[in-house]
């Protein structure tokens, strides 16, 4: 069993004989909100966030992209702060699956906000000018050589004065990553994860999701030209930044 009727993630919880690598397919899908939320320390408070940032920085007539963006999460958190006739946004995945559960989601829950969601690619997707883009852990499933580029490609979209929100699970600093680690394995738990739930979710993970540290984050971001970043958010290993260009 991958789920219940109820949504709830059981995806890793039988002994499988090799785990594959984790990919965002319809068993994913399925249970996501559940997943993410009891495996993603700060997830609630990163998404209700979204939306208070963007109306702090967000003009009448504003540009939005929310760049692998899954259920819609951060962007139905902009719809909650904003009218529709705010902004318009621009939400994309790699998954085929998760756009099209998106699109049914912000249908029913924001129907009256001017949305489009589509299947693309942050590596090489059409990019409009935009006064806010969302990138919120996605980063961290690009292969580490390929992330510099991404940043680059979000600056050159970005209109002056536009803001980065950027939130990524982070490796330790040196001495610091086990600690995080083992906090982090206790925090699902505490969230009814089981032994080997974690450690087969860990090896799904392992050769697919490579989190930088903090720093390195920020050295991308100032060698891309963002002219201030700043983290505000850090639980355990997971972290979200704010940038401006
Ligand atoms: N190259 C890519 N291009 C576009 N999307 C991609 C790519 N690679 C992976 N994805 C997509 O990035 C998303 C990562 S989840 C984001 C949560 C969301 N932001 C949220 O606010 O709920 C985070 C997590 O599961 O830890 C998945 O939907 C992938 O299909
Ligand atoms: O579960 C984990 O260990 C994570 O790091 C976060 C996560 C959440 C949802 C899908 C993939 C990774």
């Amino acid at each position: 069993m991958t789920h219940d009727a109820a949504g709830r993630d059981a995806l890793f919880s039988t002994p499988l004989d090799e785990v594959a690598d984790f990919s965002f397919d319809e068993r994913v899908v399925a249970c996501f909100p559940d997943m993410i939320r009891r495996s993603v320390p700060g997830y609630a408070q990163i998404i209700s966030m979204a939306g208070v940032i963007a109306a702090r920085y967000l003009k009448p007539g504003a540009q939005v992209l929310d760049l692998g963006c899954s259920l819609g999460a951060a962007s139905l958190s902009i719809c909650q702060q904003l009218p529709p006739q705010h902004f318009s946004l621009r939400a994309v995945d790699l998954s085929e699956p998760m756009v099209t559960r998106a699109r049914e989601m912000l249908e029913q829950q924001a129907p009256r906000h001017r949305i489009e969601v589509e299947v693309g690619d942050i590596r090489d997707c059409p990019l409009p000018a935009a006064d806010m883009i969302m990138v919120n852990f996605t980063l961290q499933f690009l292969d580490p050589g390929e992330r510099d580029a991404v940043i680059d490609r979000l600056f050159a979209a970005l209109k002056p004065g536009g803001v980065l929100l950027l939130s990524e699970k982070i490796a330790g600093e040196p001495g610091e990553e086990q600690l995080l680690i083992e906090l982090h394995h206790d925090f699902k738990r505490a969230n009814g994860y089981s032994e080997l739930e974690i450690s087969q979710k860990r090896s799904a993970l392992e050769e697919v999701m490579i989190p930088d540290r903090l720093s390195t984050h920020h050295q991308r971001l100032a060698a891309a030209g963002f002219s201030r970043h700043q983290s505000w958010f850090q639980y355990l290993n997971f972290a979200s930044i704010l940038a401006f260009k």
